[in-house]
């Protein structure tokens, strides 16, 4: 009898082509996706040794860090920035060069790479999914292996469909019970960063479980696992189900018929068996998560918004430095309530939340209301051309507009400023990214992470507000 395993040994056991004697292993990767940023080296390396990619129909590319979200129109010669153009440039030559499939600018398809595969089924349950990119570990969501890759990884990837891997240990979070009012996934993954510590999963894949999480959509378990990178890890998962069946089936990529049902026969056992063992344990209580909000510059440095930037006397003695630091360059005094801050901008987007529910939970906020004449600019930018297609079949983006806020077309946009869309020095932003760094949304800009409902009831009134409190939900 084999001994129970973990959702990620199943994973990582359907995959491991080899195992080498240093303790590494040969993976094979089912899909890969590639963008503008970190594949141009990748494809030069391919040309400089005469290879080619050696599965091109298990790829797909879209442009969207540098993309510019207005006037999409004039295509990549519209793009100003010149480093910007050129990359976007080269992803296309390369696409074109070694017959890779793109979802190029002006496919409908086209924008975050971690919201488009998803989308189209091009991650399905029980597959590796690599990216050059850090916050491949959404695809985890899905009960898939989603793992974030270097540059030269992504050649090796496209040479050999295959990449070495040290397997990693089994860490399990889990969050009992029912989310409250107004609590949302983005709550939940700050709330679990702000316990535990962005080093906390370091060298780990994150297993997230309990009721709690099994009762988030699949939208909502993607902004879960593609913050599990913040928390130090590289993956992190949620167990197939009947959430992940119903979101996967008839995606334009999804098997069907008789493939179909052979595939969700082995889908059901992609959950980690009982008894299996986890080498660190983590359990949270649902009713404990409110609203959040990062005061900070790491994503561990999150309260609930009704509480108050920490005092110092609060602070840890071994964070105790870099805190006082993070208070500095945001402009924050220790012991300041959350809803004290004044915010100059808004950003809704970012693979983390810029997919259809994400736009709905803005529009329900907004309906009816006007952004506070303080607010400089506030931005939605959907994740995708289909996403902003949805959002505009419902009729979201009159909403939205009505508002005051600018309806733009997908990319990663104010997430990190390749574009034109940015934060400038001093100014502080409701941001629904993940990353909270110095300068990450612009020189000098000051990132607050939130979930879309409270970045646009912020956007209403100008400052931070209890969403869970608000008469509209
Ligand atoms: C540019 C890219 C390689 C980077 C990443 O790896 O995550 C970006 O997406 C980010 O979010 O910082
Ligand atoms: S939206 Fe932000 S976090 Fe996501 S891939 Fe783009 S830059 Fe990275």
């Amino acid at each position: 009898m084999t001994s129970p395993r973990t959702l990620y040994d199943k994973l990582w056991d359907r995959r491991c082509v080899k195992q080498n004697e240093d303790g590494t292993s040969l993976i094979y990767i089912d899909r890969h996706i590639v963008h503008e940023v970190s594949s141009a080296q990748a494809f030069e390396g391919l040309k400089a040794a005469g290879r080619k990619p050696w599965r091109t129909s298990a790829i797909i590319a879209t442009p969207d860090h540098n993309v510019p979200t207005t006037e999409r129109e004039k295509g990549i010669d519209g793009i100003t920035d010149d480093t910007s153009r050129i990359q976007v440039k080269t992803l296309d030559d390369n696409c074109n060069a070694f017959e890779v499939p793109q979802f190029a600018l002006k496919d409908k398809r086209q924008g975050i790479v971690h919201v488009i595969a998803p989308e189209q089924g091009l991650t399905l349950p029980g597959m590796t999914v690599v990216c050059g990119d850090s916050h491949t570990a959404t695809h985890g969501a899905f009960a898939a292996l989603g793992v974030g890759i270097g540059t030269s990884e992504v050649e090796h990837v496209l040479a050999t469909q295959c990449l070495i891997q040290r397997k990693a240990k089994n860490l399990r979070i889990d969050v009992s019970g029912q989310l409250g009012r107004g609590v949302t996934a983005k709550d939940v993954v700050l709330y679990i960063i702000s316990q535990i510590g962005t080093a906390a999963g370091t060298g780990c894949t994150i297993e997230f479980t309990g009721d709690a999480i099994y009762s988030l959509s699949m939208e909502g378990r993607m902004t879960l696992c593609n913050m599990a990178i913040e928390a130090g890890a590289r993956a992190g998962l949620v167990a197939y189900d009947a959430t992940t069946e119903a979101y996967v089936k008839d995606r334009p990529l999804a098997p069907k018929g008789a493939d179909w049902d052979k595939a969700v026969a082995m889908w059901r056992k992609l959950k980690s068996d009982d008894g299996a063992k986890f080498d660190i344990d983590y359990f949270f209580k649902a009713e404990d998560i409110r609203p959040q909000v990062s005061w900070g510059t790491s994503p561990e440095m999150v309260v609930a918004v009704d509480a108050t930037v920490p005092t110092v006397a609060s602070l840890p003695e071994n964070k105790s430095a870099d805190y006082q630091k993070a208070m500095q360059y945001m402009g924050l005094e220790p012991g300041q309530p959350i809803t004290s801050i004044q915010l100059d901008r808004v950003f809704v987007g970012s693979c983390t939340n810029s997919r259809i529910e994400d736009i709905r939970a803005v529009a329900e906020v907004v309906k009816g209301k006007h952004i506070a004449p303080t607010i400089k600019q506030a931005l939605v930018v959907p994740g995708s051309g289909l996403v902003k297609q949805q959002a505009e079949d419902e009729g979201l983006d009159k909403v939205i507009t009505a508002a005051g806020f600018e309806w733009r077309s997908p990319g990663c946009s104010m997430c990190l400023a390749m574009n034109a869309d940015r934060l400038y020095e001093g100014e502080h932003c409701a941001s629904t990214s993940n990353r909270n760094f110095e300068s990450r949304q612009g020189s000098g800009g000051r990132t607050h992470l939130v979930s879309p409902a409270m970045a646009a009831a912020a956007a209403i009134n100008g400052h931070f507000v209890d969403i869970s409190k608000e008469a509209a939900l």
